[in-house]
């Protein structure tokens, strides 16, 4: 919506995939370092299927930056498939296929069958190619130059898992703080903020694995250290709510997203649902509680930012009988395709998550306070907060 603009390109299992992001001011610091350890991030989660284990998912910048700061110009990322060596054949840019071998039994709940009838392919892998969240390599790598954009004002991201399937953990939650939920959750294979539970969501995964099963849940992103006024009221477009559900949402496998208390809030009444406001000479305007999630008429109100994100469960199954599908050509029913396949992938849908909440953040950082000089940008940051400090 604002300044900041990334496209990516790249199939899942061709030679690699990359990302042009647009609109990162100059001078600002840049590590690609700190891209590969949120790269390991999104590897990282109880659950996950062979693919992992044959990735090691390392970024090269290959524009847009000299000597470790930025150029203001676009910055190209890329990221090699490992495993595109063993696809070569099926998977070759040019040529006649060698490998005549076609996926013609759609897997309901992935894009094959609606992707083959609207782009008029008879083999589904030219639609799941592009449809897999492998693509999510790359988000995760823009959305780690916009994470520094944003540690440098002070603005800080995390997630954890709430749930995975029907076991959860959402009312043990609220005695933890944010942050500390977060550095719990990273040295948890579950990515969740409670170790004594950790056993228990891997059982549950373990016996998803042994019935060919998969399973979804819901996770939860965090900013906190937003100043008040990002997005704006005045039009549809500009709200930051619907700008961070989009986001959410265009990530694959997701289905539903809620911004601090979401639903819970519609069973309440309005005198419990609303975060009262207050005022001190240090703090300045603040509230006691933050069901709103930090966004007030689409716009901040200095609150940390909290999403919700339902994930539905993985589509591919590995049990004996997988889903009832029917094979494109033939007509006749048909098992869904079996492919390699995660079991969950709940914990690195949170590390998607966070990327795509420090995109919207730095896109609406530099629609207020301007986007081509990260060091005056900076300047005008501070001027801004000591007139929301003295307001009105
Ligand atoms: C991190 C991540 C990993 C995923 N891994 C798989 C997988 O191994 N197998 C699979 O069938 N779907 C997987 N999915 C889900 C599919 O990509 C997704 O369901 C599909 O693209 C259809 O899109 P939709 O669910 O948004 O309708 C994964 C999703 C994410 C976010
Ligand atoms: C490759 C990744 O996730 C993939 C997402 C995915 C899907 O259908 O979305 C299917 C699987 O791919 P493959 O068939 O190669 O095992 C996952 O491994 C990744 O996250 O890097």
């Amino acid at each position: 919506m604002g300044r900041l603009r990334f496209l990516n390109a790249g199939e899942s299992h061709g030679p690699a995939l990359t990302a042009i992001i647009e609109g990162i001011p100059s001078n600002l610091k840049i590590s690609s370092d700190y891209i590969n350890k949120e790269l390991a991030r999104r590897q990282k989660g109880y659950g996950r299927g062979g693919r992992m284990k044959i990735e090691k998912d390392k970024v090269k910048i290959l524009s847009g930056v000299r000597f470790g700061y930025t150029l203001g110009s676009p910055i190209t990322l890329m990221v090699e498939n490992k495993d595109w060596e063993n696809w070569t054949d099926i998977m070759a840019i040019e040529g006649e296929p060698v490998d005549k071998r076609q996926i013609t039994n759609p897997r309901p709940g992935h894009a094959d069958l609606v992707g083959g009838i609207k782009y008029g392919f008879e083999d589904l892998r030219n639609v799941l190619e592009r449809a897999s969240a492998r693509e999510t390599t790359t988000r995760v790598a823009v959305g780690a130059v916009c994470k520094q954009l944003l540690e440098d004002i002070g603005i800080k991201i995390g997630s954890y898992v709430v749930s995975i399937g029907n076991l959860s953990i959402r009312e043990k939650l609220e005695n933890i703080p944010l942050e500390k939920r977060a550095e719990v959750a990273e040295k948890s294979e579950v990515r969740i903020p409670i170790p004594e539970e950790d056993e228990k969501f891997k059982q549950l995964i373990d016996e998803a694995k042994k019935e060919g099963e998969s399973l979804g849940g819901i996770f939860e992103v965090f900013a906190t250290g937003v100043p008040i006024g990002l997005g704006s009221h005045v039009q549809w477009d500009r709200r930051l709510d619907g700008r961070i559900a989009q986001a959410m949402m265009s990530i694959q496998a997701m289905k539903a997203v809620e911004i601090g208390e979401g639903f819970g809030l519609s069973q309440k009444f309005g005198s419990q649902a609303h975060d009262e406001i207050f005022w001190d000479k240090e703090k300045g305007f603040y509230h006691k509680t933050n069901r709103a999630g930090g966004i007030e008429g689409g716009i901040t109100n200095g609150e940390p930012i909290i999403v919700r994100v339902g994930m539905k469960p993985i589509p591919t199954l590995m049990r004996k009988k997988s889903l009832q599908s029917v094979d494109i050509k033939t007509k006749q029913p048909f098992d869904a395709a079996k492919e390699r396949s995660d079991v969950t992938a709940v914990p690195a849908a949170a590390v998607v998550g966070e990327a795509m909440l420090a995109i919207v953040l730095a896109d609406a950082i530099l629609e207020k306070f301007g986007n081509d000089n990260w060091i005056q940008i900076k300047q005008r940051m501070e001027n801004y907060k000591k007139y929301v400090k003295e307001y009105p």
